[in-house]
C-alpha cells in the first residue's frame, strides 16, 4: 500500500461545499482517500431512535475521535482500514465496516475537520471553506429533506437549537488554524491553484511544506 504523498483537512459549516472542493481539489489524481469525519459519529446502537434524534450532532463530543485519530494515523502509514460508514436516516452508524485503502493523497473532511490536536499533527495543509450562512442553511434544507429524509420543521428546528450555536461555538473558531480560507465554496481560482499544487505534490514528487510555510 502506498503512504499518502500528502495529507490535508478540510473544514467548514454545513453545507459549504467540502465536500465538493474536496473533489474538485483532488480531480487528476489516480488515488485518493476520502476520510468524510460523518462516518465517525459514535456508534449509538444502544440508544433508541427517539433518544438518538435528540442528539446535539455538532458538538465535538458527538464524534469518536478515539478511532478518528486510529484510523487517519493508520492511513497516513499506509495500512488498510475498516472504515464505519453512517445512516443519517436513521442517526447511527451502519452494522458493516468499508475497507479503505490509503491513497497518494488523504482529505480528512467534516465540519469539525481542524478541532483535533492530535489529527493535525497528521496534516500537510489544513484549510477551512467559508460559505454565507444563508446559502448554507438553503442547501442544507434542500439536502436534509431529499437526501436524508428530514421534514422541514425539524431542519429548522435543529439548525436553530444546535446547528447555528455549536457552528459558532465549534466549527468557525477552527478557521483561524487553517493555513488557507476558500472563500464561497468552490472558488474557481483558490481550487485551480491549489489543484495544481497538489498534482505537482503526488506526480512530480514537490515537497509538501510550502503549503503551511
Ligand atoms: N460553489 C458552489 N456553487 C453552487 N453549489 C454548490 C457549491 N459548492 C457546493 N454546492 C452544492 O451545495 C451542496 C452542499 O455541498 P457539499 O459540498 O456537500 O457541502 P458540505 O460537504 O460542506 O456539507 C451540494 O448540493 C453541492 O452541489
Ligand atoms: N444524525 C445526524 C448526524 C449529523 N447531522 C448533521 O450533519 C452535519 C454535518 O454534515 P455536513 O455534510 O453538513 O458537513 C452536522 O451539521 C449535523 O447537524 C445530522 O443532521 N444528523
Amino acid at each position: 500500500m502506498p503512504v499518502p504523498s500528502f495529507v490535508m483537512a478540510i473544514a467548514g459549516g454545513t453545507g459549504a461545499g467540502k465536500t465538493t472542493v474536496a473533489r474538485e481539489l483532488t480531480t487528476g489524481v489516480d488515488s485518493v482517500t476520502l476520510v468524510p469525519l460523518d462516518n465517525y459519529y459514535r456508534d449509538r446502537s444502544g440508544q433508541p431512535l427517539e433518544e438518538r434524534r435528540e442528539v446535539n450532532y455538532d458538538h465535538p463530543d458527538a464524534f469518536d475521535w478515539p478511532l478518528v485519530r486510529e484510523q487517519v494515523s493508520a492511513l497516513c502509514e499506509g495500512r488498510t482500514v475498516e472504515m464505519p460508514q453512517y445512516d443519517f436516516t436513521v442517526h447511527n452508524r451502519e452494522e458493516e465496516r468499508v475497507t479503505v485503502d490509503p491513497g497518494d493523497v488523504l482529505v480528512v473532511e467534516g465540519i469539525l475537520a481542524l478541532h483535533d490536536d492530535v489529527v493535525a499533527e497528521m496534516l500537510d495543509l489544513k484549510l477551512y471553506v467559508e460559505t454565507d450562512a444563508d446559502v448554507r442553511i438553503l442547501r442544507r434544507i434542500r439536502r436534509d429533506v431529499v437526501d436524508r429524509g428530514r421534514d422541514l420543521e425539524g431542519v429548522m428546528d435543529q439548525y436553530l437549537s444546535t446547528v447555528k450555536p455549536m457552528h459558532e461555538r465549534f466549527v468557525r473558531p477552527t478557521k483561524k488554524e487553517a493555513d488557507l480560507i476558500i472563500p464561497e465554496g468552490a472558488n474557481d481560482r483558490a481550487v485551480d491553484l491549489l489543484r495544481d499544487r497538489v498534482l505537482g505534490v503526488v506526480e512530480e514528487g514537490e515537497p509538501p511544506e510550502p503549503f503551511s510555510e
